[in-house]
């Protein structure tokens, strides 16, 4: 199977999740768009959808999705997303759309997080995908000087601008042994909006696409 095949295998298993009559939370991404595809064929079994991207929400609207404002929803069982990497406890790199905050906050008011991913997505260590994060741009330079003392090797993502007006960093070369420490520790300091680690935010349940079918793990 191909890449795209196995992101279309994995869309459509996720409606397995979808909780009817409730609001889904939708993610970012290519994967995503598949998994929106699907939504649409059950859109008249759900609630709505709150959305991670200004991309998704035209997507959502374009299938006739009802797109609800995060603040206004008070439970979502589940939040549905890909990712770049995932590793074998469920922490995450996302981000490679730019949409990470928002994926984020999503996510948080999620009761559970179901990400969906080809098999090439899971690794034994995050950060051989570089890590994105959002920074407000008057702390770009800062930042990128914290990355480089601790090892790493920033560099402004080209030409783009977040759904919320802000600039992303792309980190090569850090080995993520500790993702909850590093978290932490990143979005701490002044001007990063967040940064590309999910691990407060971890997935409960992966589907993977594997040439054998649906891989499901679970946390
Ligand atoms: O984090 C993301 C967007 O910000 C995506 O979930 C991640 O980049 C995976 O995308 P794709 O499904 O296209 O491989």
């Amino acid at each position: 199977m191909t890449q795209d095949e196995l992101k279309a295998l994995v869309g459509r298993a996720a409606i397995d999740h979808v909780v009817p009559g409730s609001v889904v939370g939708v993610g970012t991404g290519s994967t995503v768009n598949c998994f929106i595809d699907e939504l649409a064929k059950i859109k008249d079994r759900i609630a709505g959808a709150v959305s991670s991207s200004l991309k998704s929400t035209e997507r959502l609207q374009a299938l006739g999705i009802p797109v609800l404002d995060s603040n206004s929803v008070e439970r979502l069982p589940v939040y549905i997303d890909g990712a770049d990497e995932i590793d074998r406890a469920g922490c995450m790199i996302k981000g490679g759309g730019a949409a990470l905050t928002r994926e984020k906050i999503v996510a948080d008011i999620a009761e559970r997080f179901v990400c969906i991913a080809d098999a090439s997505k899971l690794v034994d260590t995050l950060g051989r995908f570089p890590l994105p994060v959002e920074v407000i741009p008057m702390a770009s330079s800062q930042i990128a000087r914290k990355f480089e003392a601790m090892g790493g090797n920033p560099s402004l993502r080209n030409g783009v601008i977040t759904d919320n007006g802000n600039l992303i960093l792309d980190v090569h070369g850090l080995a993520i042994t500790d993702p909850a420490a590093l978290e932490a520790e990143i979005n701490q300091w002044p001007g990063v909006v967040t940064c590309g680690i999910f691990a407060r935010n971890k997935a409960a349940v992966c589907l993977l696409g594997t040439a054998d079918g649906v891989r499901t793990l679970a946390w």
